[in-house]
């Protein structure tokens, strides 16, 4: 099997390189930590982000992109959305040969609305790939990492390209789908995060299973109203990238967006909780870019609308609830069955 380097040593980066070592694969993972790239050398452990998970010896740490990325066939990007273009801009001095680029990170960029691919393509010029790959899902680094069943999906402007992503993943536990749709499978795995941080608010404020149920099937309605604005597939939303990954970032302790959220519902500051989590929390800059994002092309957000509120804006979150369930009164399929027949029309 060929060279594989994993560009970002957090919790997903790290999973991700278990699973390619599982398939026997020559995994190089890049940290931009010299102490973290010997004590996982060391140790075969990376305690700060996913503790207690023995490491095979054949994943090799180190913080030299250079040595990391040479002569291999894919680079696997998992650092959080922020550090994107930073890590690019280092990854284009280095690169030679001609590599299929993977991105695993969930997030759109405040400002400029791109998404994570739209960023990489910005900043690495075209030559020095083959294809911009997406891999998105249900999918927390820590069951990954005790090989529990999982199952992903990945995208690309050209299927063959995600089709050998799809080979370099697959294995007995970790079930890898395609999809044509690119910008469904990245806007459905950016946006979930928004909708988990509202679900911990939710469980933080004592609200039940009631409310948490109205939150992913109305979030999951603007997730699919904002990304099919943006040129997303509709269906795409009903897939793993959209519904699942909604449900497992919702509904579990692990997911830091919810964590974040349920810190944010029990009243502690916004700057207390991200600094107490010590791991990225996407959905809170996410928040910001889909909350322009709406607004900038007219669509209807109230949930995210909401959060940003209780985010950026110090709302009171019990009286962001009250103000969304005292909302003029709707039709419930509206928008998502206008959508469909414009689709069905075209
Ligand atoms: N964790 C999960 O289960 C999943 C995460 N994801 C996505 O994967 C992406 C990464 O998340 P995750 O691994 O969980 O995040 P973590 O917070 O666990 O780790 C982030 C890693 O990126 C490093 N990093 C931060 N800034 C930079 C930088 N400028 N240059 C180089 N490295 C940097 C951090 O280093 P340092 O220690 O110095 O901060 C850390 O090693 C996110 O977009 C997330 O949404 C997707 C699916 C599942
Ligand atoms: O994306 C994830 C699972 O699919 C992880 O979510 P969190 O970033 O909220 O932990």
């Amino acid at each position: 099997m060929g060279k594989v380097a994993v560009l970002g040593a957090g919790s997903w980066g790290t999973a991700l390189a278990l699973v390619l070592a599982d398939n026997k694969h020559d995994v190089h993972l890049w940290t931009h930590r010299e102490t973290l790239a010997n004590e996982i050398n060391r140790t075969h452990k990376n305690e700060k982000y996913l503790n207690d998970v023995e490491l095979p010896s054949s994943i090799k740490a180190s913080n030299d992109l250079a040595s990391v990325v040479s002569g291999a066939k894919h680079v696997i990007l998992v650092v959080p959305t922020k550090a994107m273009r930073e890590v690019c801009g280092q990854l284009k001095q280095v690169l030679n040969d001609k590599t299929i680029l993977t991105h695993a990170s969930k997030g759109i960029e405040p400002g400029t609305f791109k998404r994570v691919s739209e960023v990489i393509r910005e900043e690495i010029p075209s030559h020095l790939y083959e294809d911009v790959v997406v891999l998105s899902g249900p999918s927390h680094a820590e069951e990954v990492s005790l090989r529990q069943p999982t199952t992903v999906t990945v995208s690309s402007k050209e299927l063959e390209v995600a089709e050998k992503v799809q080979d370099l993943f697959i294995n007995r536990q970790f079930r890898v789908y395609t999809s044509p749709d690119l910008v469904g499978v990245e806007l459905g795995g950016a946006l979930k995060n928004i909708i988990a941080l509202g679900a911990g608010i939710s469980d933080g404020l004592g609200y039940g299973d009631n409310a948490k149920a109205a939150l992913i099937t109305r979030g999951l309605a603007e997730i699919a109203r904002l990304g099919t604005s943006m040129g997303a597939n509709p269906l795409t939303f009903s897939g793993l990238t959209g519904i699942g990954d909604l449900i497992v970032t919702c509904t579990s302790s692990h997911s830091r967006n919810w964590r974040a959220g349920n810190k944010l519902g029990q009243g502690y500051p916004l700057d207390d909780v991200l600094e107490q989590m010590g791991m990225v929390v996407e959905g809170v800059r996410t928040t910001k870019a889909a909350y322009q994002l709406a607004q900038g092309q007219n669509v209807e957000m109230p949930i995210t609308s909401g959060i940003y509120r209780i985010l950026f804006e110090s709302a009171e979150p019990r009286d962001v609830v009250d103000q969304l369930m005292t909302r003029i009164r709707r039709h419930e399929m509206e928008d998502l069955t206008n959508i469909l027949d414009e689709k069905m029309n075209e």
